[in-house]
């Protein structure tokens, strides 16, 4: 196994992120003790909303016709990464919203959004969390009114719908729309799109902006709109020996032993 494991993901826990309108995470311990005949056991209640911390937003959380968690392909939840670095604009504009330009720039970079992808912005935000003022960029992370963050633009998310292929888009924020938005633009997109979010996704300065392959780790709750998530990311390390290359290796070895053979021969 020849990758290097990044884990993209933020402790779920009591601190971790959501949406003011959703109620938070409870571990209950349920059951915590000795179970007799020396046994100690640990089996507890998770009580949380499915869009807690770094999570997956099913394409049924905009659209009542969209795939629910249970019903999205297995393979939408595993596909090469595409990390989006919009870390210097967002220094001058908290309300910054990605661009079709920086689609460019990552494709001159890296060539062509490859057909699948897992498309994340990486606005540095991650940084922040769990600190819900500086999440929210707000003193009062209640009221949604009072959000800045970063995000997509629509009108780049719907050019990657007209001109590639993605299967699932992320923010290293709270929401795929910046925190001033009001109608969701992205969201009501992507989700009639059949394309899954990924939010509040962590430690995107581990992994490079391409060539990695992402994998989202989310529960099969029946008819659920998202769910928490472990995000992984696999960088390839080049040491295995690929089939090309054991082709090589093999004509190589027939080269030298016809060498060989020559300088016995004479
Ligand atoms: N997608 C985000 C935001 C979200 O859930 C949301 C955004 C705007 C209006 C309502 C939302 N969710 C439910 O109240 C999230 O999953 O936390």
């Amino acid at each position: 196994f020849d990758y290097k494991v990044v884990d993209l993901t933020h402790i779920h826990g009591n601190d971790s992120i959501y949406w003011p309108t959703h109620t938070g995470y409870e571990l209950i311990y349920s059951q915590r003790g000795n179970f007799g005949d020396g046994l100690w056991v640990a089996s507890y209640t998770l009580k949380t909303t499915e869009h807690l911390g770094t999570h997956l937003d099913a394409p049924v959380h905009f659209n009542q016709y969209s795939w629910t968690t249970h019903q999205i392909p297995i393979d939408h939840l595993v596909g090469p990464g595409v990390i989006i670095d919009v870390k210097d604009k967002v220094k001058n504009d908290l309300d910054y919203r990605v661009t079709v330009a920086d689609i460019e720039k990552w494709e001159e970079n890296n060539g062509r959004i490859p057909n699948g992808a897992i498309v994340i912005m990486n606005s540095g935000w991650h940084e922040r969390y769990p600190d819900k003022k500086r999440v929210f960029n707000t003193e009062d992370p209640i009221d949604t009114k009072t959000f800045h963050f970063p995000s997509w633009h629509e009108d780049t998310v719907a050019w990657m719908v007209a001109h590639r292929t993605i299967h699932v888009l992320g923010v290293d924020t709270p929401s795929l729309d910046y925190g001033q938005s009001r109608k969701f633009p992205v969201h009501v997109l992507i989700s009639s799109e059949n394309i899954c979010g990924l939010e509040n996704v962590g430690y995107l300065d581990r992994i490079p902006a391409s060539g990695t392959i992402i994998s989202i780790g989310a529960m099969k709750t029946e008819n659920g709109s998202g769910c928490p998530a472990r995000v992984i990311a696999l960088i390839p390390q080049g040491k295995s020996t690929s089939g090309a290359n054991k082709q090589q290796t093999f004509l190589i070895f027939i080269v030298l032993c016809f060498i060989y053979h020559i300088l016995l021969t004479y």
